[in-house]
C-alpha cells in the first residue's frame, strides 16, 4: 500500500515520568556506542556478565534505532488499540497457534493463576522480505497492522542488527565461545517465535480497582532475550537476587530495558539468570494514564536444540562437565520449538491432556505448594507441604514426543534425594530435569517455582 493510503497516526507524545521517588533497581547501563572499538566492548562484556549473572536485568543507551522510530511504533499500537472490540477480535490470538494476533483486556486465566489483568496485547511475526509472517499460516495480522508493516519490519530488522546481534556477541564474549555463537542461533530469517509485542495497560483509579495493583503476574519470559520500549509510565518490577523484595524498573527515555530469558538461561546451564518480574498499578501520578509497552521477544530459532553453550567459563566454575563441554548430549535434548511448545501447553488449561498432567493426579490442588529436590543422576524428590512455605514448586511432566504409552507407572520413580527445591537452585533444576530420565528421551519436566509473593 502507497503510503499516501495510510491512515494518519498521531504524533506519539511521551507522557511524562514519575516526580515519586520508587525504590528503584540498580541495572547496569550498557552504552552500545561504546561496541566498536575492541577495548570498550571487553569492558562491556564485563558490566553485561555482571547484570546477567545476577539481576538478568540491564539497560541499553545509545542503541542507534531512531527514536522517531520507536515513537512511530508507539503511534501505530495506540490506534491500533483504539479500533473497536470486533475489529480488534478479529485476529484474536490462539496461543497454541504461536505467538501472532490480539488478546483481549480481559483477565487471562492460566492454570495456576490469573496471568494478566486489564491489559490488551497484540503480538506480530517477523515479516520476510516480501512483508509475510516468516512462518507460513501465522496470518493473524490485522489490515490496519498490514499497511505499516514496512515500518514494522525496519524496527524489528534494527532491533535484530542494532541491539540483539550486538548483546549476542557480547554474551558470547562472556562465555569464551565464538563470536557468533548465539546470533547463530538466532536467525533472523529462520522460523523462531520471535515478535513483536505490543501491550496497553489500561489506566485505572485505585478506587476502582477491583483486582488489586498487579497487572502482570511474576513470571519469567520464556525466549532469549527481551527488549522493552517503555512508554516512561513506570510499572515494572523486578525480584531483586540480593533480597527477593520488587524493585522497580527505572523507565529512562530513549532506553531500552532488556532482561535474559529461560532458554538462554538453559543454553548457559543456569549461569545467566532469568529473573522474575512483574506490572503493578503506575505511581500515583501517572495512575489516570494507559501504560504502553513495545516489546522485541527474542527467541531462538526453531531447530536450535537445548544444551548448555561449550564454555570454557562455564566448565572452570564447575557449571558444565566435560561431557557437556564435548556436546555429548546434542542429540537426546529437546529442541527450542519443542521446548516452546510444550511450555504454551503446560501453561495453559485448553488442549491439555490427562497424560501431559500426570503429576497433577497427585496434587490435585493447582496451587499447591510443596516441597521438592532433585539429583541429576537420582531425578526429583517430591514432599507435599501444606503448609505454604516461603517456596514451592508445580510440576508438570510433558513429552514432546509422541506421547509414549508406559509412562513410569507411579510418580514414586520420581520422588526422592536432596538438596530441596529452592529459588537458587530452581534454574539447575529446569536445565537437568529435561532429561532426567534416561530411558525416554526427550522428556520435558516444566518446574515452576513459586514464593507466596508471586500471587500477590
Ligand atoms: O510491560 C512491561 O513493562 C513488561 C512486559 C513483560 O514482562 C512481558 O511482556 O513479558
Ligand atoms: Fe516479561
Amino acid at each position: 500500500m502507497e503510503p499516501a493510503m495510510r491512515p494518519q497516526l498521531e504524533p506519539w507524545v511521551a507522557p511524562p515520568e514519575t516526580a515519586m521517588e520508587l525504590d528503584w533497581a540498580p541495572l547496569t547501563r550498557i552504552d552500545l556506542s561504546k561496541f566498536e572499538s575492541l577495548d570498550d566492548r571487553k569492558a562491556l562484556a564485563n558490566d553485561l556478565k555482571q547484570a546477567i549473572s545476577t539481576w538478568g536485568f540491564w539497560s541499553v543507551v545509545n542503541s542507534g534505532i531512531p527514536q522517531e522510530l520507536v515513537n512511530r511504533m508507539f503511534s501505530i499500537s495506540s490506534a491500533f488499540f483504539n479500533l473497536s472490540v470486533e475489529e480488534k477480535n478479529s485476529v484474536a490470538m490462539d496461543a497454541m497457534r504461536g505467538p501472532v494476533g490480539y488478546k483481549g483486556p480481559l483477565a487471562e486465566q492460566m492454570k495456576t493463576h490469573l496471568l494478566q489483568v486489564d491489559v490488551e496485547y497484540l503480538h506480530i511475526p517477523i515479516f520476510n522480505s516480501q512483508g509475510s509472517s516468516i512462518i507460513p499460516g501465522r496470518d493473524r495480522i490485522h489490515e490496519f497492522i498490514n499497511v505499516f508493516k514496512d515500518e514494522i519490519a525496519e524496527f524489528q530488522q534494527l532491533c535484530y542488527d542494532m541491539v540483539l546481534k550486538k548483546l549476542f556477541i557480547l554474551c558470547a564474549m562472556v562465555l569464551e565461545v565464538p563470536d557468533d555463537y548465539f546470533i547463530q542461533r538466532h536467525r533472523l530469517e529462520d522460523a523462531s517465535d520471535t515478535h513483536i509485542r505490543m501491550l496497553k495497560y489500561l489506566a485505572r483509579s485505585q478506587e476502582v480497582d477491583e483486582n488489586g495493583e498487579v497487572r502482570f503476574v511474576g513470571h519469567t519470559d520464556i525466549g532469549s532475550i527481551t527488549l522493552l520500549f517503555p512508554a516512561s509510565i513506570s510499572g515494572l518490577q523486578i525480584q531483586s537476587p540480593v533480597d527477593q523484595e520488587w524493585k522497580w524498573v527505572k523507565p529512562d527515555p530513549g532506553s531500552i530495558t532488556c532482561n535474559s530469558a529461560d532458554i538462554l538461561s538453559l543454553l548457559t546451564k543456569g549461569y545467566f539468570k532469568s529473573v522474575i518480574h512483574r506490572v503493578v498499578r503506575p505511581p500515583a501520578d501517572q495512575i489516570k494514564l494507559p501504560r504502553f509497552t513495545i516489546g522485541y521477544i527474542g527467541r531462538p530459532t526453531h531447530d536450535v536444540p537445548i544444551v548448555p553453550a561449550p564454555s570454557p567459563l562455564l566448565l572452570r566454575e564447575g557449571i558444565i562437565s566435560e561431557a557437556e563441554m564435548n556436546g555429548k548430549f546434542e542429540s537426546e535434548v529437546v529442541t527450542c520449538q519443542e521446548y516452546m511448545n510444550g511450555r504454551v501447553k503446560h501453561s495453559y488449561h485448553k488442549d491439555e491432556t490427562k497424560k501431559e498432567r500426570l503429576l497433577e493426579r497427585h496434587f490435585p490442588d493447582q496451587r499447591h505448594y510443596c516441597k521438592g529436590s532433585c539429583t541429576k543422576s537420582q531425578g526429583l524428590v517430591l514432599e507435599c507441604d501444606p503448609d505454604i512455605g516461603s517456596s514451592g514448586c508445580i510440576i508438570t511432566i510433558f513429552s514432546s514426543l509422541p506421547l509414549i504409552e508406559s509412562l513410569p507407572s507411579t510418580t514414586s520413580a520420581l520422588i526422592q534425594t536432596s538438596p530441596p527445591i529452592n529459588f537458587n537452585n530452581y534454574y539447575l533444576l529446569n536445565n537437568v530435569l529435561y532429561r532426567f530420565n534416561q530411558k525416554f528421551t526427550k522428556w520435558l519436566v516444566f518446574v515452576t517455582v513459586f514464593t507466596a509473593r508471586n500471587f500477590k
